[in-house]
């Protein structure tokens, strides 16, 4: 007998009716999603859930990674890390598209979650979105405390303190010198006491917490792939150990404003240091009395600023300098004989004539092309959707530069590995941010704002160096076989310390 139900024919319908309905929608879905994959620009496969995660971690640097990747997929390239769409950016042609034509949607940062536990919410100028706070701190950041009338201000400071180093050296004669240690005390020192004017008690305290802090910062952190899933953060050990160092750096520079606070109105302007400046400005009507005025915390991610984006940075320079002319004997001599002849006449090296040190000039800036201090630039977000050489960014896509595969492109430089300061000679080529195959300070509206506050902290202690020493590798090492491996950071920096034997030329 046959089972009958007066419902059944209805049932059926409704069943197929549902099943329609959610093929429709998967149909739709996967449409849109192949519109998408063919409007995004290339890139390798994905994964569910992951991405390209398992693509990009591997022992190798990501800068590395990342030019290896663009060398198949192209300049262009599209990536998705956990849930976030990446767009890394490898030719010059490309990175002028990001940071000139479509500046303007290209100029905010990601929300980071240990970059914005560092600079008080991102309110410092570095991590900061685009908008009115950040063109606020920017205009107090270029006309008044990067200034060339400020940063010649300093020069007495950055003579002290490079002359300090000399006579530490000098000491050290036919000694080994870990000149990674003394450089990076140097450019902190120098740093420091423009920033807070005579040396602080917490000096060492807060170098190491900056240092912890920028290498930190250089890892990426797996709730920033899945900003979604909001337990994430709280699981976080890295987020536990940049909240202590948050806490112990906020209670150093506190103590650093108070202090300049109560001593305040006997500082005349030819003494002020970066502090004093900050505080003048907090005071004055314009900001005291405005909507938005300059807090406490705005000082202290400022002076913060000024240390994770000002000292490592000089330092790299320096080191990768010296270590590129070990390997480069004859590009030593060059640079030596041009330093000897420009200073012999006065006996020593003061800032007066470093902008007579032309050689020395393209040395630094072929050490930039070869080793750019940030080889990713800060990571920008796009804030719309926008068109990028036919192809479509989708909001909230983060922007990776690759300025170190970009220096090193045989495309663009001939003899692309090659250190060769002369390919700058009678070349325009500059760092300002127009030349978009040589950009190590950027470009557009981030570009960075201590060109001319970096370049006397690199200039100075090359040019001391090389006038008073000679240099040598210790236990009879080949200039040939001194060890380049770069380590792994925000910076680029020297995995190993540079250990060099100083003979000296000029006492
Ligand atoms: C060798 C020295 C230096 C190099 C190579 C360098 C490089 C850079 C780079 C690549 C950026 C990111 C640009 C972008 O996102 O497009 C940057 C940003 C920045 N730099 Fe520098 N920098 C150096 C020295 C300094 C110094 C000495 C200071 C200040 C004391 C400084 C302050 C800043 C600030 C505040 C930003 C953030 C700009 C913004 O987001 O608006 N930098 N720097």
């Amino acid at each position: 007998m046959e089972l009958y139900h007066p419902f059944s024919n209805i049932i059926i319908f409704i069943v197929s009716f549902l099943f329609l309905l959610v093929l429709l929608k998967i149909v739709k879905r996967w449409s849109y999603n192949n519109s998408m994959i063919n409007l995004l620009p290339p890139g390798p496969w994905t994964l569910p859930l992951i991405g390209n995660i398992h693509q990009v971690i591997s022992r190798s640097l990501p800068h590395h990674r990342f030019k290896i990747l663009a060398d198949k997929y192209g300049p262009l390239m599209h990536l998705k890390l956990g849930e976030v769409p990446y767009l890394i950016v490898t030719s010059p042609t490309m990175a002028k598209e990001i940071m000139k034509t479509h500046d303007l949607n290209f100029c905010d940062r990601p929300n980071l979650l240990l970059s914005t536990i560092f600079t008080y919410n991102a309110t410092d100028i570095v991590f900061s979105t685009y908008g009115e706070h950040w063109r606020k701190l920017r205009k107090i950041c270029v006309e008044q405390l990067l200034s060339v009338k400020r940063v010649e201000s300093f020069r007495f400071i950055r003579e002290e303190e490079v002359s300090d180093l000399v006579k530490s050296i000098f000491v050290s004669e036919g000694l080994i010198v870990n000149l990674t240690q003394k450089i990076s005390s140097l450019t902190y020192g120098i740093v420091a006491r423009t920033a807070f004017g005579k040396k602080s008690k917490h000096q060492q305290a807060f170098k190491s917490a900056i240092e912890q802090v920028l290498s930190l910062l250089g890892g990426i952190c797996i709730s920033d792939l899945y900003p979604s899933i909001k337990i994430l953060p709280k699981m976080s050990r890295a987020k536990t150990k940049l909240e202590k160092l948050h806490r112990q750096l906020d209670m150093i520079l506190q103590d650093i404003i108070d202090g300049h606070k109560s001593s305040h109105s006997e500082v005349c302007k030819d003494e002020e240091d970066l502090v004093d400046a900050l505080i003048k400005i907090q005071q004055e009507n314009d900001y005291s009395q405005s909507q938005n005025p300059l807090t406490d915390d705005n000082i202290k991610s400022i002076i913060q600023d000024m240390f994770a984006a000002g000292s490592e940075t000089s330092s790299g320079v320096v080191l990768w300098a010296i270590s590129e002319m070990i390997k480069n004997p004859k590009v030593m001599e060059a640079a030596q004989v041009e330093v000897r002849r420009v200073f012999d006449k006065k006996g020593y090296v003061d800032e007066t004539e470093l902008h007579q040190l032309i050689y020395l000039r393209n040395v630094i800036k072929e050490t930039l092309r070869l080793h750019p201090s940030v080889p990713l630039l800060v990571p920008r977000e796009s804030r719309e959707k926008c068109q990028v050489n036919g192809y479509e960014i989708p909001a909230k896509t983060r922007i990776v530069v690759n300025v170190w595969a970009i220096g090193r492109d045989q495309r663009y430089w001939v003899e692309a590995e090659s250190f060769k300061p002369s390919r700058f000679v009678n070349n325009p080529i500059d760092f300002k941010g127009t030349n978009f195959e040589y950009i190590p300070f950027g470009a557009g509206r981030r570009i960075c704002p201590g060109i001319a506050f970096g370049l006397p902290n690199i200039e100075l202690p090359l040019a001391q160096l090389l006038y008073h020493f000679d240099w040598k590798l210790p236990n009879k090492m080949k200039n040939e076989d001194l060890d380049m491996t770069e380590s792994f950071g925000i910076t680029l920096r020297r995995k190993n310390d540079l250990c060099l034997i100083p003979f000296t030329r000029r006492p």
